[in-house]
């Protein structure tokens, strides 16, 4: 059955909604138009970040045809419309979040924020406190700053006002209604990256192309992302799981989204086409070298280069290979930041996996790992991911630096943030055993005594 909806205002997420007795809805994003699917489960497909634009041009057209073939181009014309609108209210330090309601930001919140971003290299930097002194638009202004810093506008020969539309869609198109995979998140990883494209085995080998490569690819590794995994858009029949054949399929989608935008804002344009060409790609190999599916793929090669003693950062396919390994060290991050800043992302991935769990479940449908509030514990998710990614991959990236000061400090935080896990983790147990007395009292475990001192 085909069926078109016309629902409320971008709310973000996905949510569900009964059409008729055995026809779902989802709705990614609150975006205006639907996709239908006969197998029982609709899914929206998403068009940009303007869903009030889609609604206006969407209600005018009551058959779906009609809004397929007429409205296209008016769609698209709408839509860098008001991209526009939303880049130039960014350069004249409005704040573009609250439609109808735009203020001036604050000269202290700025001034806070401008001191922050003196310490951009460091690693306790909080991307949260940032967010919020630049009133949602943390990943426009780092990155315009790290641009600025890195050289890149000027070596580039950038156009200020076109990068700032580009960052501005990209920013826009994350979902902030996502727990965790949303601007905040794309920020973060883009802050880590630049302090391991910082690190000295990197910043003296280098090119301005590799820098400007390595920040544009976290910035937009993830852009787009309706906060379900792959797996739900398999079972739940998504068009993009069959676009890209089930494989790599958010990545793949994050990829074309920011291919799109580019040449939306023409932020390239002036280069010649070989050139934008090949950054085209080389974005797309490195956002999705972040496909988490492929880990041991990348785990195994970085041990061979390390084990032959091979790694020639003078050739440029390393180069590439290991801002590959910088972006997905910096993907997965957030264990090895300070224990304040590690368990919020914890505590915020843990709750898009049981957003998705939820759902699974409220539509009898598989509940995927890691997704169910009922039996997967946050401690539990965090010891786990730790020992199973993040561990053996920061081992080698601290061999490949020699290792580092900041490979130190990060190496520190992770065992200490294990450690606690591990504590709560009995704590919830414990907590678990008094609840259900049936359920044996578990045994102290190792990284208990350790983190003692930890809250
Ligand atoms: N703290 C965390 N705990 C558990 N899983 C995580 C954590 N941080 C990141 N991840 C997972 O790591 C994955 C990296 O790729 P994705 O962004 O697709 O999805 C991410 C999450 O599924």
């Amino acid at each position: 059955m085909i069926c078109w909806m016309f629902i409320g205002p971008r709310c973000g997420g996905v949510a569900f909604k009964w059409l008729e007795q055995n026809v779902i809805q989802v709705r990614m994003l609150a975006d205006g138009r639907l996709n239908a699917g006969h197998a029982g489960v609709l899914l929206a497909e998403r068009r940009g970040s303007y869903p009030p634009i889609d609604l206006r041009i969407l209600k005018t057209n009551s058959r779906p045809g009609e809004v397929e073939s007429g409205t296209r181009r008016k769609l698209k014309r709408l839509l860098s419309f008001q991209r526009y609108c939303h880049a130039s209210r960014l350069l004249r330090g409005l704040m573009p979040h609250t439609p109808g309601s735009l203020h001036l930001l604050d000269d202290d919140y700025l001034g806070q924020a401008a001191h922050m971003l003196s310490k951009v290299d460091t690693w306790n930097f909080d991307i949260f406190l940032f967010d919020r002194l630049t009133n949602g638009n943390s990943l426009v202004t780092l990155m315009c700053h790290l641009f600025n810093v890195c050289g890149l506008i000027h070596h580039f020969q950038l156009d200020m006002v076109k990068l700032h539309r580009f960052l501005g869609m990209v920013q826009e198109d994350y979902h902030s209604h996502n727990p965790y995979h949303n601007a905040v998140h794309a920020a973060d990883v883009t802050q880590a990256m630049y302090c391991y494209i910082k690190e000295t085995k990197l910043a003296e080998q280098l090119t301005p192309l590799d820098v400007f490569l390595g920040l544009m690819a976290a910035a937009a590794h993830d852009v787009d992302h309706p906060g379900v995994n792959q797996p739900f858009l398999i079972k739940t029949r998504h068009h993009l799981a069959s676009l890209y054949q089930n494989t790599s399929v958010l990545e793949s989608h994050h990829w074309r989204s920011t291919v799109g935008m580019l040449r939306e804002s023409g932020l390239l344009s002036h280069l010649p086409a070989d050139m934008s060409q090949d950054i085209e790609q080389q974005l797309g190999s490195l956002i999705l070298a972040t496909d988490i599916n492929r880990q041991n793929e990348f785990l195994i090669t970085l041990r061979e280069h390390l084990d032959n003693q091979d790694m020639d950062l003078q050739l440029a396919t390393h180069r590439h290979f290991i801002l590959q390994i910088a972006l997905k060290c910096a993907d997965v991050c957030n264990p090895c930041r300070e224990w304040e800043l590690s368990r919020q992302w914890s505590e915020r991935v843990c709750e898009e996996f049981y957003r998705q769990g939820d759902m699974e479940r409220k539509f009898d449908l598989e509940i995927s790992p890691l997704c169910d509030q009922q039996t997967d514990s946050v401690p539990a998710i965090q010891i786990g991911f730790i020992s199973y990614i993040v561990e053996p991959l920061f081992e080698e990236w601290q061999r490949f630096t020699e290792p580092s000061m900041l490979s130190q400090i990060m190496m520190g935080h992770l065992h200490k943030n294990k450690a606690c896990w591990s504590r709560l983790r009995y704590v919830h147990t414990l907590a678990e055993t008094k609840t259900h007395p049936h359920v044996e009292e578990p045994e102290p475990e190792g990284g208990q005594e350790e983190a003692e001192d930890i809250p």
